[in-house]
């Protein structure tokens, strides 16, 4: 059982998921990580989806930043994205995860800020717990 699982669309961005690491170990919060493509590889990430006991979801991706919409498509539990800076400063990935249909909601924090999406993931368990 984890509380959260961080996803990166690819290995390139590990940088940003190192942030998210280092708040959710110094606040004591399980996590499970994964790299796993919605562009690439979208079975595994819908058997990875079904099978993850997490609570909250962290979605990290640049580029056409396609992975937390896809996530939120497949589950009701909460979903976080970071959008990470590649060749357009991260716009392109910012408003691909903002920019999600009604009904499909996805949580987006700024750009490479992967302490903000682990800090909200802990406030959206403190709800549960509290
Ligand atoms: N946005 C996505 C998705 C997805 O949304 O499924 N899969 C990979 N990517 C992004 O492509 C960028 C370049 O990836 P590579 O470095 O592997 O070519 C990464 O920032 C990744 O998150």
């Amino acid at each position: 059982m984890v509380d959260v699982a961080v996803i990166c669309g690819s290995a390139s961005d590990t940088a940003v998921a190192e942030k998210v690491f280092s708040v959710l170990r110094e606040q004591g919060v399980s996590y499970d990580y994964q790299v796993i493509s919605a562009h690439r590889d979208p079975d595994r990430l819908d058997d990875y989806i079904r099978s993850s006991p997490c609570r909250v979801f962290i979605a990290i991706a640049g580029l056409s930043a396609a992975l937390p919409g896809v996530i939120a498509s497949k589950t009701a539990r909460p979903v976080i994205g970071v959008p990470v800076s590649g060749k357009l400063m991260g716009l392109d990935a910012l408003l691909s995860i903002v920019q999600m249909p009604k009904g499909v909601p996805v949580a987006c924090v700024g750009v490479d800020n992967g302490e903000n999406a682990a800090h909200l993931a802990i406030r959206m368990l403190a709800l549960a717990s509290e």
